[in-house]
């Protein structure tokens, strides 16, 4: 990647084009999955006025009481369910370091786990609004990894295949403003350096900035906010089902400059898992004489209760 920027494609080409058409964005997809692992995707849709709509939801949840987003406290002691708020300083994404100055709120899929999803009392509108927002991302996700697919040369479905139970997150953050004189604790970040678990993430920001990507050469690369853009990125399991042809790259969202300590920031991250069952075997299309086949075959399940293990 060096210094070349996380690159900007059009999608509607691939949504409403023709074979010609369509070809020209998966080549220049697959082409930033392999080289960089992030890309930014605009004409995929999405309407600005809906994702308007969930950032002033979101902002609005945030301002709440603290006493209130309590109420949907996550439940550590049912890391399965993964849902409800999380509130500053609870997380670290990079475990070496100091806690991550963020708070955020996470939902699965309404239909399928609405059950296990924490709403504070009195939320309805926000609730409507996430669950909306929830479906409209799920399908933008799927036809994402169709890209993918064509990129790849698998059969056509194959990953759609093994993303039929929507183990998916929406995850709502913010990272709050910071007093005047705030003294960060060494390597501390909004959010930690990380890589990402699953197949592929979807990320909205806003106007702040922040995020970075770390280059070949070890060095932090700005991911610049697009207006109405959506930023994609391929996570560990795309990664070893690609026997790392596909990149999952380290990210993290930097503190502000002094300047810009005031300002609040926040985003819409939204996480797509292989269902549980599928087993994540290295694709033929994958190995080559200098790339020999990385990983053994494993199942979602599997690879996902030792990764949380290792993270809590
Ligand atoms: O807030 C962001 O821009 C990045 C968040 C992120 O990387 C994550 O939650 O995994
Ligand atoms: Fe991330």
């Amino acid at each position: 990647m060096s210094a070349s920027r996380v690159p900007v494609i059009d999608f509607a080409p691939f949504l409403h084009g023709d074979a010609e058409a369509r070809a020209t964005v998966v080549t220049a997809i697959d082409r930033a999955a392999r080289e960089v692992g992030f890309m930014c995707l605009v004409g995929h849709g999405l309407p600005d006025t809906r994702l308007e709509e969930l950032f002033q939801a979101q902002r609005d949840f945030f301002a709440l009481p603290d006493t209130v987003k309590a109420q949907a406290a996550f439940a550590y002691d049912d890391t399965d369910a993964n849902t409800g708020y999380v509130a500053v300083g609870k997380e670290r994404l990079d475990v070496k370091r100091a806690p991550d100055l963020k708070e955020s709120f996470q939902i699965r899929e309404p239909a399928l786990y609405g059950q296990v999803n924490r709403w504070p009392p009195g939320q309805e509108a926000f609730r409507a609004t996430a669950e909306d927002f929830f479906a409209a991302v799920s399908d933008l996700s799927m036809r994402v990894l169709e890209a993918f697919e064509l990129g790849l040369g698998t059969e056509p479905g194959y990953f759609r295949d093994r993303h039929r139970t929507h183990s998916q997150i929406l995850r709502l953050l913010h990272y709050p403003p910071l007093p005047p004189a705030f003294q960060a604790e060494r390597g501390q970040a909004r959010a930690g350096g990380h890589t990402d678990y699953g197949s592929v993430t979807l990320l909205f920001q806003d106007d702040i900035g922040g995020l970075e990507v770390r280059d070949a050469d070890g060095k932090w690369v700005p991911v610049d906010p697009v207006p109405g853009g959506v930023v994609i990125n391929t996570g560990d399991i795309m990664a070893r089902w690609t026997n790392d042809v596909y990149r999952s790259t380290l990210h993290r969202v930097r503190l502000p400059e002094q300047s810009g300590v005031g300002r609040a920031r926040y985003s819409v991250a939204f996480f797509n898992d292989p269902d549980n069952d599928a087993e994540i075997r290295v694709l033929d299309q994958c190995v080559s004489a200098d790339n020999g086949c990385r990983y053994p075959p494993i199942l979602t399940g599997d690879y996902l209760v030792n990764r949380r293990a290792a993270s809590y």
